[in-house]
């Protein structure tokens, strides 16, 4: 078959810093702000295909900062590109993967806009790309992470009066754990069966603590717990598994195809939170859960808290499988003070819309991202003091 006549002609990164819209608090850090990791592909034909590289906390939860994802796509990632036909993702993934070990963040970005790129050349939705959707809307929970047990409450009610969200995740994985623990039953209290209420401790737990708090989750109305203990504890989460009568899901532990294929041999976990970036891309992601699925493991659509494009992508993937037992977290955007797209996602009936349009389905306010681009910022440094010393 002859190759695509269509080339890629240039491959441009650059750092979005856009606010939360109130601190977000983890057991590793808190966030006050997201850095979006922007790749924007350029096509021989004009075709522009966008990605997304976003972890959170710089290198607080991953080993990939933004700065760094940045570095790797530059230096090593955008000159095997360059060689790539665009139209043939798998193989132009395969020949990254041969010069670049690891760095999943980066693959995922540019994965993300090769199929953006693919889509709009064709017509189809990335979700139509990947095998066909099985879902228009998916379901998001939202994470309750004010640190503040009343505030907590009282955005939930916000939510729940909105038809946004009605699955909620808590973090539980700072402080006390059984001041943690009474925050919880407060919130399942206050809620009753209005909501699912979810936990997410992060790894902050040893093994022999996680096996007597999750009896106390259990007691306070806890749906799944999300990573109690280090991601390389594999016993210790099978352990668990067959402890705890509240579903276990591994997060952080999933790094694609290879450490989801170990947790399903070891069985330990009941739901696997699937994340582009974390597995690596989309076909990675796609494959962690067809292991999920073949192993009877529960799917649940996870976020590392993405902009809009990370987010979409995530939702074309996670709108083909054909169970989702457990919704999606794909409420990145909505933790953000501002809207880099122009026209917003549709979140609502405590769902989000799965955009339909050619590619990834969604157009970026190119302007308004230009405000919040770091390089801007940077270069308004370097000019000003130049300026002082001259006057
Ligand atoms: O799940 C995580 O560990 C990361 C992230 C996803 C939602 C959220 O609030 O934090
Ligand atoms: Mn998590």
């Amino acid at each position: 078959m002859p190759a695509s006549p269509v080339k890629i002609e240039a491959v441009e990164t650059f750092l979005v810093d856009l606010p939360t819209i109130r601190p977000h608090h983890l057991a590793m850090t808190t966030m006050d702000g997201q850095t979006l990791m922007l790749v924007r592909m350029t096509m021989s034909d004009g075709t522009i295909g966008w990605g997304e590289g976003t972890t959170i906390g710089g290198l607080a939860y991953g080993s990939e900062s933004p700065e760094g994802m940045k570095l790797v796509i530059d230096t090593y990632i955008t000159p095997i590109l360059l060689g790539c036909d665009p139209d043939r993702i798998g193989q132009a993934m395969a020949t990254i993967g041969k010069a670049v070990q690891g760095n999943n963040f980066a693959k995922c970005a540019v994965e993300t806009a090769l199929w953006d790129a693919l889509g709009k050349r064709t017509s189809l939705a990335v979700s139509e790309l990947l095998g066909g959707r099985q879902h228009d809307r998916l379901p998001v929970a939202w994470t309750l992470a004010s640190g503040d047990t009343a505030r907590d409450i009282a955005e939930a009610e916000e939510m729940l009066a909105r038809r946004r969200h009605n699955i909620f995740k808590l973090k539980i994985g700072r402080g006390d754990p059984h001041r943690n623990i009474a925050h919880v039953a407060a919130i399942k209290r206050a809620l009753a069966d209005r909501a699912s209420i979810r936990v997410d401790v992060n790894q902050a737990w040893s093994g022999a603590r996680a096996s007597y708090l999750l009896a106390a989750l259990l007691d306070a109305g806890v749906d799944l717990v999300e990573q109690p203990i280090a991601m390389s504890n594999v016993k210790g989460m099978a352990r668990l598994c067959r402890e705890s009568a509240i579903p276990i899901m591994a997060d952080e532990a999933l790094h694609g195809p290879e450490s989801a294929f170990e947790f399903a041999r070891e069985a330990a976990a009941d739901v696997f939170a699937v994340k582009i970036a974390q597995s690596g891309g989309l076909f990675a992601a796609g494959e962690v859960a067809a292991i999920a699925q073949a192993a009877g493991i529960g799917l649940y659509g996870g976020t590392m808290l993405e902009g809009a494009i990370g987010t979409v992508a995530s939702a074309h993937l996670f709108a083909t499988f054909g169970r989702l037992e457990w919704g999606t977290e794909l409420f990145g955007p909505l933790l953000l003070t501002e809207e880099i797209l122009v026209q917003p996602l549709d979140y609502s009936e405590f769902s989000l819309a799965v955009p339909s349009g050619a590619g990834l389905g969604i157009a970026l306010d190119e302007e308004r991202l230009a405000r919040f681009r770091r390089d801007r910022q940077e270069r308004s440094f370097h000019v000003l003091p130049k300026l002082k010393t001259a006057s």
